[in-house]
């Protein structure tokens, strides 16, 4: 979660919302969804908004399958994905749209796990702003989800000026009555503190800090994750990370690709804002701070915080 936007207001406690429900297990239980497989009596519904689009295309489904492949989603029939957003498709042409990113070289019985998965993947679509539409979509997962205790994600991989909409519908038409609701919120978090605060203060119309999950991609990376494992658990490493050892840090990205789509995006909203406020500067802030007294993700968070602030980032 990103630190900086979660201390950017004052939490406040939202209003109920008509059909909302308040989060139920704790991060750490959220990080094994297949935890929840164990339980006979719940389902976890993953929909993403936004389906038609590059994300969705080469990064959210083949993640989602990655996970399947892995165990980390609950057993079939125990899951459901869907997508939505305004395009009018089939399932048959989505599964389709997705299948070749998907189909990545995983290890033995690929196929028939692709076809597991591809089987709980649906389609709906809908307005963004459409409440009407978001109910439609909601007795559509209660069909799959039965009289199960429901858990619900909806991932925005749409832009942002369409995610206050989304937030309004899925929270009020389309969240789950007796398990959790939560929001994965994609980069750009606003293009400055104002509006990032801003952002927040409208997601909180809706949902409590606990139910919302910004994501930074840059994150998962091997290398970054390692990093953390780099600093912390090597004899060699540890005790050599301090500004007494090192004199100059130099954070370098490069890509092999031209600007190619993303013309519009980088000017209305710039390069820099592209990459360097958010993945560069986590990654700097898992470079610079100091040892976490966990792991966990709130104690690691903590200690970035504390690093950025040292360095009036
Ligand atoms: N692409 C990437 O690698 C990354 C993207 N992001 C962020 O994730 C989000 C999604 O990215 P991406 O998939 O590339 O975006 P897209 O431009 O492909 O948009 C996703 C979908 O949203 C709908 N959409 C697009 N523009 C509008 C609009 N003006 N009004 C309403 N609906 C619209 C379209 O679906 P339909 O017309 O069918 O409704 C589209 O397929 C963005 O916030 C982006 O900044 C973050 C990290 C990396
Ligand atoms: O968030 C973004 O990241 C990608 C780079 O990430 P990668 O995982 O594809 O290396 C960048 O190309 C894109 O412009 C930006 O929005």
């Amino acid at each position: 979660m990103d630190a900086n936007v979660k201390n950017a207001v004052t939490p406040t406690t939202p209003p109920k919302v008509e059909n909302g429900s308040p989060s139920e297990i704790t991060l750490d239980e959220f990080e094994d969804l297949s935890a929840l497989s164990k339980n006979d009596d719940s389902t976890v519904s993953i929909t993403v908004v936004g389906a038609s689009g590059d994300l969705a295309k080469k990064k959210i489904f083949p993640a989602l399958f990655a996970l399947y492949y892995e165990d980390c989603l609950p057993k079939a029939c125990h899951f459901t994905i869907f997508g939505y957003a305004r395009s009018k498709m089939t399932d048959a042409e989505l599964r389709n749209m997705w299948f070749p990113n998907c189909a990545v070289s995983f290890r033995e019985n690929c196929s028939e796990k692709m076809d597991e998965f591809l089987k709980r993947c649906f389609y709906h679509s809908g307005q963004y702003d459409s409440e009407e539409h978001f109910i439609d979509l909601d007795k559509k997962l209660k069909q799959h989800e039965g009289s199960r205790v429901s858990n619900r994600l909806f991932y925005l991989s749409i832009p942002p000026n369409i995610f206050l909409d989304v937030v309004k519908c899925a929270s009020k038409s389309a969240s789950s009555v007796n398990g959790w609701t939560r929001v994965i919120v994609e980069k750009p978090f606003g293009r400055d503190s104002e509006s990032s605060a801003a952002l927040t203060r409208g997601l909180k119309q809706y949902l409590v800090e606990d139910q919302i999950f910004r994501i930074d991609h840059y994150l998962g990376k091997e290398l970054v994750e390692n990093l953390s494992v780099l600093r912390f658990s090597n004899l060699v490493f540890e005790p050599l990370w301090s500004r007494q050892y090192i004199r100059n840090v130099q954070l370098i990205f490069s890509e092999d690709f031209g600007t190619e789509g993303r013309g519009g995006y980088f000017d209305s909203y710039g390069v820099i804002r592209d990459i360097m406020q958010n993945h560069l500067l986590q990654i700097l802030a898992l470079f610079a701070m100091e040892t976490p007294i966990s792991l966990e993700a709130e104690d690691i968070r903590n200690e970035k915080v504390c690093a950025m602030l040292q360095q009036q980032l």
